[in-house]
């Protein structure tokens, strides 16, 4: 039977803001996913310090005054005050310092009970990626909460949970709710589990109670989920339950009609939920904390002798970032004697606790004796019924859908918020990062040009090096070529006799001397390779200053000190290896010079020089008489052929005569000069010889070639070294630019993302506050 006449439009209007309300809150769950998403993946979320008031004062932490954060959450689903708030100002809150601005964060709110600092000072000594894991266990956690409230809006039964401090009578409360004393009551703390206490239509019209060990797998058909308990056990299963059932489901009749009973009231299915006392045990309490978040209606039974404890108001208050309304009984009321002095206190403490259940306080805040109703009816007893039942059936919105609706718009309004202080973030973050960049650019520049710069000097010391030994040493190696005869006249002659010996020992100073001359040729390469390294240290110097310069403009740590150390002593061991291998190229050059002049044999002509056309001076002289014809030939076999045509021309005796004293005077002329210039033709001969394999083996352009090539050798490593770390530095630089813009387009993305968020949590807060404008203050 309704209890309205337009009861059917109305549960049609309730169902169908269930249905919309239950679409939003997927969205919700949707959106603190995407959030939780971006969060481990993309961008830790900032996390606003605002609640230290010397950060806000600094203008270090939010910055509201960013362009977008005019689109904060609208002033309209603004949260109301939060009994946080009110805990805060009144100073009751202890030392866990609660939100308490406009701006700040709900259900989001990382609430780091850690120490008695306030929140503010515990966020500032943690690292941002531990802030991001909190805030996404936060979010986890947040999302948890909204598959409950899905599941509530989606569950078409009401449920009442009856709670509060031990003994405070709600087991006593219940009993007289259905008119029936079922529940065991004590003076002595007594209720161990959960007793929900429902109508027996549900259980088939039959009376029974079920023990439940696993409420999940609970089905009220299968007897393989639960254990029948006997009235007359009840009490005991109650008392001393010893976590062996989870719950207790008690099918019970309410003899009234639905027009009075509230279990079966004609409108929709209640449950009625005992619970231990709040202050038994942390794990009973706990789990108290965590079942109010599935229930539509809290019952809240304060003891009137005993007022809210903190247990009471840190339940009240949690309770609070969703029901804004909670029904509150003060129990044992017949046993205060100065009654209006207790409801005065009772209700100043409400007002702090939920000051939107204190604005209607007529219609949910009681103060009753459950006993009494029990032993006779109480007048005042009726009164709060008549409202819990109002609160629950006729105010169905209010008391099942505006909890799920004030949750979701806070948590909307949380992810507006963040949206928002995420964006200025980025903002920030993006200009910071336009700065760096801007100011790196120039030794950016300045480091690509002055490495451009340094490989050019660079490489023309190595070309003008190279150039330089080539030209000093076919120069040099020439001249000695040339002048081999000037070498080999500083050895004595010992005279005739030792002629031999004379011979071999000028072919030694001969390959001796140009063995020094080599050795002279590969020192001017050494110190022209010196000389080419000490400029090219004056450039690694310059880069050094411009790597540390760099070092000191970027972080405090040196730049690649440790590699650098390692590419100089690369350098340095390229150098010694450069050394040495001058050094054995020497070696190798002097060896094969005398190998080459070992191949050199003494000859008999090395000793005698027929050549009389280079030597016609010192024969005229000596042989004045001799026939002009005979002078005419250049070679000693010609002179023969001469004298025998000549004599065969003159008469026969006088002729005779003559050629034979001609012969004979030129002969010995010949003969003493030949023993004469013995010495100098060895010499002479042995130069030539010599000076004729050096030609045909590529002696000047051998060596010229090698020490080129030494010099290219020793000189490039450093020519190398030096582009290598210049290269280096570039790359380094590259990559902190490339960091920079990388961190810059994360920034970009976030900015864009953040404010996507910020409309889509607008957009949906504002069609959860349609559900039913109005509900939710
Ligand atoms: N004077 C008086 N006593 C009451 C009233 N309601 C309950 N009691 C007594 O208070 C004691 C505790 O009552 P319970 O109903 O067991 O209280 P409870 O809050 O369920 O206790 P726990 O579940 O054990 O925390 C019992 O002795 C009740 O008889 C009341 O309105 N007035």
């Amino acid at each position: 039977m309704s209890l309205n006449p337009d009861n059917d439009v109305q549960q049609r209007v309730f169902a169908d803001k269930c249905r919309r309300l239950h679409s939003y809150l997927l969205g919700t769950k949707a959106l603190l996913r995407e959030v939780g998403e971006c969060n481990r993946t993309k961008w830790p979320v900032h996390y606003p310090l605002a609640q230290n008031p010397q950060l806000r004062r600094s203008g270090s932490m939010h910055s509201l005054d960013l362009p977008l954060s005019d689109a904060l959450t609208p002033s309209g689903l603004r949260r109301a005050t939060t009994a946080a708030a009110a805990v805060d100002e009144s100073g009751v809150g202890g030392s866990e310092a609660r939100l308490a601005e406009p701006g700040d964060l709900s259900v989001l709110r990382l609430d780091l009970r850690l120490s008695s600092r306030p929140d503010s000072d515990v966020m500032g000594s943690l690292e941002e990626s531990s802030i991001a894991r909190l805030f996404d266990e936060r979010l986890a956690q947040c999302e948890g909460h909204v598959d409950k409230l899905i599941a509530r809006v989606a569950d078409k039964a009401s449920k009442i949970l009856v709670t509060g401090d031990l003994n405070a009578g709600k087991s006593t409360l219940v009993n007289a709710l259905i008119r029936n004393e079922i529940l065991p009551y004590d003076q002595q703390p007594c209720t161990m589990l959960f007793c929900e206490v429902l109508d027996a239509s549900l259980n088939d019209g039959v009376e029974e109670i079920h023990a439940v060990p696993h409420i999940d797998a609970y089905d009220r058909r299968d007897r393989a989920t639960f254990a029948v308990v006997h009235m007359a056990d009840l009490e005991d299963v109650v008392a001393e339950n010893n976590e062996q059932y989870q719950q207790l489901k008690i099918y019970t009749r309410d003899r009234r009609g639905s027009q009075q009973s509230l279990l079966h009231n004609g409108v929709v299915d209640v449950a009625l939920i005992d619970s231990p006392g709040l202050n038994r045990d942390s794990l009973k309490t706990t789990q108290l904390f965590a079942r109010q978040e599935e229930i539509d209606v809290v019952v809240f039974v304060v003891n009137a002798e005993n007022h809210f404890t903190l247990s009471g108001q840190d339940f009240l208050l949690t309770a609070g970032n969703e029901k804004a309304h909670i029904f509150i009984v003060v129990n044992r009321f017949d046993a205060i004697r100065r009654k209006d002095r207790c409801e005065r206190m009772i209700l100043d403490q409400i007002r702090e606790l939920s000051p939107l259940t204190y604005d209607e306080r007529d219609d949910l805040v009681h103060f009753v004796s459950a006993h009494e109703q029990l032993a006779g009816a109480s007048d005042s007893f009726a009164r709060m019924e008549q409202r819990l039942r109002k609160f629950t059936l006729e105010q169905r919105f209010k008391s099942k859908l505006a909890p799920a609706q004030r949750y979701a718009a806070n948590v909307l309004a949380d992810i507006q918020f963040l949206a928002s202080e995420n964006v200025g973030a980025a903002t920030r973050r993006i200009q910071e990062i336009n700065a760096v960049l801007r100011e790196g650019m120039p030794r950016y520049e300045a480091l690509l040009s002055e490495r451009a710069d340094s490989a050019g000097r660079a490489t023309a010391i190595l070309d003008a090096s190279c150039l330089e030994v080539r030209r000093h040493t076919a120069t040099h190696l020439t001249n000695t070529t040339l002048h081999l005869p000037d070498a080999a006249a500083k050895v004595p002659y010992p005279g005739l006799l030792s002629l031999w010996t004379y011979a071999e020992n000028v072919l030694l100073a001969i390959v001796r001397h140009l063995e020094h001359e080599v050795v002279e040729c590969d020192r001017f390469a050494s110190f022209t390779i010196h000389h080419a390294r000490a400029q090219l240290d004056a450039l690694e110097r310059q880069r050094r200053r411009l790597d540390a310069a760099a070092a000191d403009a970027h972080s405090p740590a040196p730049a690649d000190a440790a590699s650098d150390a390692d590419a100089d002593a690369t350098a340095a061991a390229a150098a010694n290896d450069n050394d040495s291998s001058v050094s054995a190229s020497q070696l190798a050059s002097v060896g094969s010079i005398s190998n080459a002049l070992d191949t050199v044999q003494l000859e008999l002509a090395d000793f005698v020089d027929l050549d009389f056309a280079r030597n016609w001076a010192a024969l005229t002289s000596i042989s004045a008489s001799a026939s002009l014809s005979l002078l005419a030939t250049r070679s000693m076999a010609s002179n023969v052929f001469g004298l025998l045509r000549l004599s065969s021309t003159v008469s026969a005796t006088t002729g005779r005569r003559v050629l034979v004293a001609a012969a004979a005077l030129v002969g010995v002329g010949s003969v003493f000069y030949i023993v004469s210039d013995m010495d100098a033709t060895v010499r002479r001969k042995l130069s030539a010889r010599v000076a004729l394999i050096l030609g045909e083996e590529g002696f000047v352009d051998h060596h010229a070639e090698r020490l080129a090539t030494e010099t290219t050798r020793a000189v490039r490593p450093f020519v190398w070294h030096l582009q290598h770390t210049f290269q280096r530095m570039v790359e380094a630089e590259e990559h902190r630019r490339a960091d920079h813009l990388r961190l810059r387009r994360s920034a970009q993305d976030s900015q864009i993302y953040f404010d996507e968020l910020r409309i889509k949590a607008r957009d949906l807060a504002g069609a959860v506050r349609a559900v039913n404008a109005g509900s939710m203050c």
